[in-house]
């Protein structure tokens, strides 16, 4: 039997993967079906408003006390938490790097992962980190959570398998997922090696934008996201349970799995969301609107409209803007922006930015269309095109994104990334015409 899903976002679920194993009518009944234990998971303080309150119930062989014994240190020096300033000379720039390439060692998920940048503070619960992975392993008998944050994944190559508490979610590129703070979960391949990008997020959960004007369909859609139905396994042999806790690592070891959920009903629960049921909104006269129109999902900071993080896609479209410069416009932004690539070709950069491949272009740092994009754009009859097969995203945040040391002495960073605006010419001549040759 494929893997089951429910629809919706942010619902109050509920599923069993025994017959009658969920409490009805009550949460904690004196003796649960099949000798489960009950347990809650909160994902907000139990006062948080009714529309940020976050908790499920969850009904398992052992109690969760039972899958940790005793924590000792252990180190993953790769994946890095804010802040973490400081660890390299690198100038400020703006940045562009090739794929991470895949491992030829043994590596699997929790070795795989490499920070980019990391941005605010882990600890005080706000700001996110960018990290890159690449791995060719299964994890078979380890386990993990990480406290600081919930995990955005974004594969680029190979699909995983999510096994999680709450049930398995698989997802091929051009899916993504989400893993609220403090889920355990397993990270098994599902045919080759993976590569892709994950969003760190230490704030308030993601979460769908408002629409606005816009009303009340397009954009993400609540009902294509899909939460994972009940699953468990009942796994009794040595297995470790790694911890990610305020950036250090920690590792327990115990002699069953921690995923044995057998039922569960509540808000707080993985998901996943395929992005070709994007449906994007845009020009449909003339200018290019600020990219906001695509957000996904986005993280809120407390100030109001100011994200801790937007998750933000530039799916295939079609473009008819008429008399409009039609890539993205010359931009200087508060924001950081870090872009990766799933497929195909971005249109402002049409070389150089590969996919696999990412950039970054911090707080107040310029950035646009290539020469190249630029010559091309106002050059090209304005007839409606299509872009097709291509698929960027953005996670942009209100805080500067810090440099790992990875991202700035790896072999992947370009050191010609800048040149590409080399070519900008000055096309101002005196004349109202200009010089557009
Ligand atoms: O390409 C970028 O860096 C992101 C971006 C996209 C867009 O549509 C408008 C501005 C912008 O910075
Ligand atoms: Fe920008």
């Amino acid at each position: 039997m494929g893997v089951q899903y429910m629809p919706g976002f942010g619902n109050d679920f509920e599923t069993e993967s025994l017959p009658g194993a969920l409490p009805q009518g009550q949460n904690s009944p004196q003796r649960p079906a099949y000798g489960l234990y009950a347990e809650q998971l909160s994902g907000s303080p139990f006062t948080a408003p009714r529309g940020t309150n976050e908790r499920s119930w969850l009904y398992r062989i052992r109690p969760s006390v039972k899958h940790t014994g005793r924590f000792s240190a252990v180190r993953f020096d790769s994946w890095k938490s804010a802040p973490n300033l400081g660890d390299h000379e690198l100038a400020l720039g703006q940045l562009r790097w090739n794929p991470m390439p895949l491992p030829n060692a043994e590596t699997d998920f929790l070795a795989g992962v490499h920070t980019m940048t990391t941005a605010g503070d882990a600890q005080g619960q706000a700001g996110m980190a960018t990290h890159v992975y690449a791995f060719n392993s299964s994890m078979v008998d380890d386990y993990f959570f990480n406290a600081d944050g919930e995990l955005l994944l974004v594969p680029q190559e190979g699909g995983l398998r999510l096994k999680t508490e709450m049930g398995i979610i698989e997802i091929q590129p051009g899916e993504i997922a989400i893993l609220p703070r403090g889920m355990i979960f397993q990270v098994e391949l599902m045919s080759g090696p993976a590569r892709g990008y994950m969003c760190e997020n230490y704030g308030a959960k993601f979460t769908l934008p408002d629409r606005g004007p816009i009303g009340a369909n397009c954009l993400a859609n609540p009902r294509d996201f899909k939460t994972p139905v009940a699953w468990y396994e009942d796994k009794e042999r040595p297995c470790r349970l790694f911890v990610k806790w305020c950036g250090q690592f920690h590792v327990t070891e115990i002699g069953h799995s921690p995923l044995d959920v057998v039922a569960w009903h509540g808000n707080y629960a993985p998901y996943k969301y395929d992005l070709s049921t994007y449906s994007p909104v845009g020009a449909i006269l003339f200018d290019h609107p600020d990219p906001s129109i695509f957000t996904v999902l986005t993280a809120p900071s407390g100030e109001e409209g100011t994200a801790n993080i937007d998750f933000v896609i530039f799916p295939p479209r079609w473009m008819v803007a008429e008399h409009t410069f039609r890539p993205p416009w010359y931009h200087r932004n508060i924001m950081s922006e870090f872009m990766g690539l799933i497929k195909g070709q971005y249109d402002a950069k049409e070389e150089g930015f590969v996919p696999g491949g990412a950039s970054l272009h911090n707080m107040m740092l310029p950035h646009g269309p290539d020469a190249f994009g630029f010559d091309k754009a106002t050059k090209a009859e304005l007839k409606p095109v299509k872009l097709e097969d291509t698929m960027a995203f953005m996670f942009e945040t209100r805080f500067p994104q810090h440099l790992t040391r990875y991202a700035a002495e790896t072999d992947t960073l370009q050191d010609n990334y800048i040149d590409c605006w080399n070519d900008l010419k000055k096309r101002f001549n005196g004349t109202p015409e200009g010089d557009w040759s």
